[in-house]
């Protein structure tokens, strides 16, 4: 494992605590009420529908996005009072950034390095060994405008490390890749997680979450539904993981239909699935995580307010039904999926 200099000290990870996000003065929210810790030295999914929050809550996290409601910290530090500082702390990978095309990539590193202040010997070594990983070739020295998507989304991801931050997020971060790509972009998270970083990633794809990540967090119309190992909600929402694998074109799993033991559904917060050991490999079907992802999102948004129905899970005796989905109120989002989470106040 190759460690770069200012390795992470063990952060504190990041901690939302209430936060909402509207787009249109309150009256519908695309974040509401979130209230999640995103543990450092894990590798964490943000995993939801078209349209979920979930791009909008790491833009709030990063702090491009002023929250409505709520505070961020990152790594210890409230993003409202000292957003420099818990800025400095994160590397981002936005999802389809738009780059500076008549820019060289090498200056467009040295620009990244410039404003977060590497110092020129750290900044040449890890140009070259992130480089290295991520399969930068000679094409660095070409302008921009002549890279295909994966070479963007490559650059993206070095320039991201330069100032080796403590938290890394990281939006779709898999689009564009090929298979050697995306395997040394999956070894530095792991190694980030190793050296005791933080890692909070979106992804559609549930195989690859299921694989990489420590936990998962589902989040519906603003709303996070679930969150924990992907062990743990397969144990906690699917009675008989892998005799079962949910189909497309099927709603959810028959085993998961509610029962008439089903409880309320939890007002706010997510169903915790937290005390599952770390995942072993090869632990869980590939359909696992699927099976859950469909079976809580999947549900309609009916009633208005906090009436919201509770998906209709059949949940172990001792749990409790998860959160409300959202209420929603109809409308779709700019995505085409599901709109804003509700309306009213958070
Ligand atoms: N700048 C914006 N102005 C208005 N509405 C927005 C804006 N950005 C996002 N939204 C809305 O907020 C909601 C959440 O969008 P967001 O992009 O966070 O979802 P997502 O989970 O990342 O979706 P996807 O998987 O499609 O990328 C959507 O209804 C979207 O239309």
């Amino acid at each position: 494992m190759v460690t770069l200099p200012g390795t992470p000290a063990a952060g504190r990870g990041i901690e939302l605590d209430g936060v909402g996000k509207s787009f249109d003065g309150g009256t519908t929210w695309a974040v509401r009420e979130l209230t999640w810790r995103v543990e450092p030295g894990r590798i964490t999914g943000l995993l939801g529908p078209n349209g979920a929050g979930k791009t909008t809550t790491l833009r709030v996290i990063a702090g491009i996005l002023p929250p409505d409601a709520g505070t961020v910290r990152v790594d210890g530090i409230d993003l409202a009072q000292r957003p420099l500082d818990a800025k400095r702390r994160i590397g981002l990978v936005p999802d389809g950034a738009a780059l500076y095309d008549r820019m060289k990539g090498v200056e467009f590193l040295r620009f990244l390095a410039d404003v977060y202040g590497v110092p020129d010997d750290e900044r040449t070594r890890r140009m070259e060994e992130l480089g290295r990983r991520l399969g930068i070739g000679t094409w660095v020295r070409d302008p921009i405008a002549s890279y295909s998507t994966g070479m963007r989304q490559r650059l993206l991801l070095v320039g991201s490390l330069l100032h080796d931050p403590a938290v890394w997020i990281l939006d779709e971060p898999m689009t564009g890749l090929d298979p050697d790509a995306q395997r040394g972009l999956k070894d530095l998270m792991a190694e980030r997680r190793a050296r005791g970083g933080t890692v909070l990633l979106t992804t559609h794809l549930l195989d690859v979450a299921e694989r990489l990540c420590d936990r998962v967090a589902i989040l519906h119309r603003g709303r996070l539904l679930a969150e924990g190992s992907p062990a743990a909600l397969r144990r906690r929402f699917l009675r008989n993981p892998g005799d079962e694998p949910a189909r497309r074109d099927a709603g959810p799993p028959r085993h998961a239909a509610a029962g008439p033991g089903t409880r309320a559904p939890a007002r706010t917060g997510a169903m915790e699935g937290t005390t599952a050991a770390p995942r072993q490999p090869g632990e869980l079907g590939t359909a696992d995580l699927e099976a859950v992802f469909l079976l809580l999102t999947r549900q309609p948004a009916t009633g208005g307010g906090d009436g919201a129905t509770a998906p209709a899970v059949g949940p172990a005796p001792r749990d409790r039904a998860p959160a409300a989905p959202g209420s929603g109120d109809g409308r779709r989002g700019a995505h085409g999926g599901d709109g804003p989470s509700e309306r009213g106040q958070p």
